[in-house]
């Protein structure tokens, strides 16, 4: 019996370490400890050359960990991997893990084979998986005519055949154009809430922030830092400060705007100005005070989430 705590995705102290070719030894995942539970949605954000991908592979089984343990719903990948396997479905994208000579229906037998399905079910789950990821249509189709949105979608179904507690996708909509990865963002917003623990690795800050629970930034192999994306914003506006929009009832932006306490920056366009302030919420004080009914409209907006991000990467 997997106890309630145990449910979901625990990484503990997961390590790993390369040695290349010339000797050099590269920790490419450092110390990293990681929850997903149930119903959770968390993504990990990173440069190139963070130790995501080498995350998602050992997290996936793919890849042996140098030290630390992952247990997917309570089992341990590298001690208890048939069990681990059956709680996991991946999708790490790419051309490999489909065959191309095969249809997309074929492939989808082929792989619920490997999971024990058999016979009406197999059949049953292969046409209800195309249908979720709308490849009904072109189940007959060798998977080498697909586009790459189609093959991601594809791998999506395979990923769901045993219908895992949690699910790793690696990349989900990296490539593909805005209406197929809106569509698949909604899909995988579906499966979060049929309450998987999904964890997602993506460079797409908006798909981040759209979707997840919370956010892992790491960088260097480790995690720098985890939180809800309001919470990574809101701290940043800490060191980067606010910006306050206000929109003037008067063609021009008046003079002594610039005098707000705590400006960092300023921009004017006609009767709008833009202001990079310390304290957005002190600076609207200051600006509704100074210019009593002279504002159309003020708003304050902590560092969007791309931003906290350039922070991290410029911090070296
Ligand atoms: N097989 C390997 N041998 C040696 N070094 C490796 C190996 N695989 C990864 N690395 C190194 O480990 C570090 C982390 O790489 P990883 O691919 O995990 O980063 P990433 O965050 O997924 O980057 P990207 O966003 O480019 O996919 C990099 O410095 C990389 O060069």
């Amino acid at each position: 019996m997997i106890l309630a705590a145990d449910r979901g995705l625990h990484v503990t102290g997961l390590t790993r370490v390369f040695t290349t070719r010339d000797g050099t030894v590269r920790k490419a995942v450092d110390d990293v400890d990681l929850t997903v539970r149930p119903g959770e949605l968390v993504s990990v954000l990173g440069p190139n050359g963070a130790g995501k991908t080498t995350t998602v592979r050992m997290l996936t089984g793919l890849l042996l960990p140098t030290s630390g343990t992952v247990l997917l719903d309570g089992h341990d990948v590298v001690k208890d991997r048939k069990k681990a396997s059956l709680a996991c479905g991946f999708s790490l994208g790419g051309d490999t893990g489909l065959y191309p000579r095969l249809t997309a229906r074929q492939n989808l037998t082929f792989f619920g084979l490997m999971y024990g399905l058999r016979g009406g079910a197999l059949e049953g789950k292969a046409d209800q998986l195309l249908r979720t990821v709308n490849l009904a249509d072109r189940a007959g189709d060798p998977v080498g005519s697909f586009s790459r949105g189609m093959k991601q979608r594809l791998h999506l179904a395979r990923a769901l055949l045993h219908d895992p507690a949690v699910l790793i996708l690696d990349e989900p909509s990296a490539g593909l154009d805005p209406q197929s990865a809106a569509a698949m963002r909604a899909l995988v917003a579906e499966l979060s809430a049929e309450g998987r623990s999904i964890l997602l690795t993506t460079h797409d800050m908006r798909e981040a922030e759209e979707l997840s629970d919370r956010i892992v930034l790491m960088r260097d192999g480790r995690i720098h830092a985890e939180s809800t994306a309001s919470a990574l914003r809101l701290a940043a506006a800490e060191r980067l400060g606010h910006t306050v929009r206000i929109d003037f009832a008067e063609a021009e932006v008046p003079d002594g705007v610039g005098d707000c306490p705590g400006l960092l920056d300023e921009q004017r366009t006609g009767s709008t100005a833009i202001l990079r302030a310390t304290d957005g919420p002190a600076a609207v004080q200051w600006l509704l005070a100074r210019f009593p009914g002279r504002t159309l409209s003020v708003a304050v907006t902590p560092p969007t989430l791309e931003e906290v991000f350039l922070e991290m990467v410029a911090v070296s």
